[in-house]
């Protein structure tokens, strides 16, 4: 049967399966030399391919296998083949996403790659085919790969037109980043069993929670990249203005917080956005006495989120206005959120003079300019409490007196 097997731009391709493109995007490579950038065009004939999908059908429990099989495939495969990460969808279809990988062996070791799919595919639910090229060139056969040449699709790679959104964004929604406190509480009572912590997170919830109560004083949110000088801002911030120091994640988290930082983006997530709903919850009660001042909240855990989702340039990212970008309707909305910006110099500088451990997040910030790039721009995007920038490279002081300017008027303090 021969099948359109369209190239998509450089690293995605489809197979039409019953008359609808299937779409499978190589992201970027894990191990191995950099993507090429049509990546058929590219393996010998001799070589295989794989693509392996991860199709459980518990999110929670295919996200956490995903995550634990990056780790496994980069430690047991053998020298000289490549891993990318790969995701397969539909496009423009919303949680049609698989997420999973693609594997190219050099001749001769593809046994040894097979070993490790069959005990995978025994062990969880995985979809695995393999790929061989045509003697000359011009096709390729798909199938599943245990079933060897028994159900063959055949196929051309021919460029293929670009879906509207990018794949990532597809599952994005509560599965990246939460918009209501049952979504994130749901994630974390499925991970009940195999992570005891979410019980004690949950149990810091307040049995009754009124997140959306207008508080009586104002409201400060202090965000930015790591070191760009929320701590030393929201600190003078509190003594200038006699307010109410907290921070997101709170500090009645902060025993578990390290567990959660381990686990896949889904259950991150939404561990730091049960944080936001425990913090806003206590600036409801503070800001009953006294002006209150946020060190990060729910801006810090949708732009990280969108932007560890999404690779690539800024123009992967779900576009102005997307539903993505929205402030969940149950959570508190802050008077005033100001967001520093630094030269990323000047920034790298503070870290060092700091001298803090970097977390793997603050290491991608560092030296992934595309990542960078994403998470300042999703900050920006995000709308319900926008971000009022400012410039954090002058003295502290100087800063300081910024920022209260602006909470003046905008807070009438
Ligand atoms: N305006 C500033 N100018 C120079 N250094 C600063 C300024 N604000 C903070 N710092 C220093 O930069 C480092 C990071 O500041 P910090 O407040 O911890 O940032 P964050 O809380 O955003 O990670 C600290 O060593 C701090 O003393
Ligand atoms: N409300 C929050 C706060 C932090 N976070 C996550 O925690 C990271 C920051 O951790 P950190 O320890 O560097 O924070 P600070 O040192 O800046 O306080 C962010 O990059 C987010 O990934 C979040 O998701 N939501």
């Amino acid at each position: 049967i021969l099948k359109r097997f369209s190239m998509w731009s450089s690293r995605v391709f489809s197979v039409e399966v019953d008359g609808a493109p299937r779409y499978f995007g190589i992201r970027e490579q894990l191990r191995g030399e950099p993507v090429p950038p049509d990546v058929f065009s590219e393996v010998q004939k001799q070589d295989r391919c794989y693509s392996l999908l991860v199709c459980s059908g518990d999110r929670v429990t295919g996200d956490r296998f995903h995550w634990e099989l990056r780790d496994r495939l980069q430690r047991q495969l053998p020298p000289g083949s490549g891993l990318r990460s790969m995701s397969s969808f539909i496009p423009d279809q919303k949680g049609s996403l698989l997420k999973g990988y693609f594997l190219q062996s050099r001749a001769g070791n593809s046994s040894l790659i097979e070993d490790i799919l069959t005990d995978l595919e025994q062990r969880n639910p995985v979809l695995v085919c393999s790929y061989s090229q045509s003697e000359d060139g011009q096709q390729w056969t798909q199938c599943l790969w245990y079933q060897s040449e028994d159900n063959p699709v055949r196929f051309c790679v021919v460029p293929s037109e670009t879906p509207k959104h990018h794949p990532s964004v597809l599952n994005m929604i509560n599965s990246d980043v939460f918009y209501s406190l049952d979504e994130a509480c749901d994630v974390l009572k499925q991970c009940g069993d195999i992570i005891p912590e979410t019980r004690s997170v949950l149990g810091m919830l307040p049995s009754s929670l009124d997140a959306r109560r207008k508080p009586d004083f104002p409201v400060i949110v202090i965000e930015g990249l790591d070191a760009t000088g929320k701590t030393t801002l929201t600190e003078s911030l509190r003594d200038s203005l006699g307010a109410t120091l907290l921070r997101s994640p709170p500090q009645c988290l902060s025993a578990w917080r390290g567990r959660f930082d381990r686990e896949p983006p889904l259950i991150r997530r939404a561990f730091y956005a049960v944080g936001n709903y425990i913090t806003a919850e206590q600036i409801n009660q503070e800001a009953s006495k006294s002006p209150v001042i946020v060190d990060r909240f729910w801006h810090s855990t949708a732009a990280y989120a969108i932007a560890t989702a999404v690779t690539g340039p800024v123009s992967n990212l779900p576009h102005e206005g997307a539903e993505v970008y929205h402030w969940p309707g149950d959570l508190l909305q802050p008077s005033l959120v100001i967001l520093l910006t630094l030269d990323p110099e000047e920034r790298k500088r503070r870290l060092r003079s700091r001298g803090l451990m970097k977390t793997d997040e603050e290491e991608e910030l560092d030296h992934n300019k595309l990542f960078r790039t994403r998470v300042e721009e999703a900050y920006r995007r995000i709308v319900g409490s926008a971000c009022i920038a400012l410039d954090a490279s002058p003295s502290a002081d100087l800063v300081l007196q910024q920022a209260l300017l602006l909470i003046r008027a905008k807070c009438h303090l």
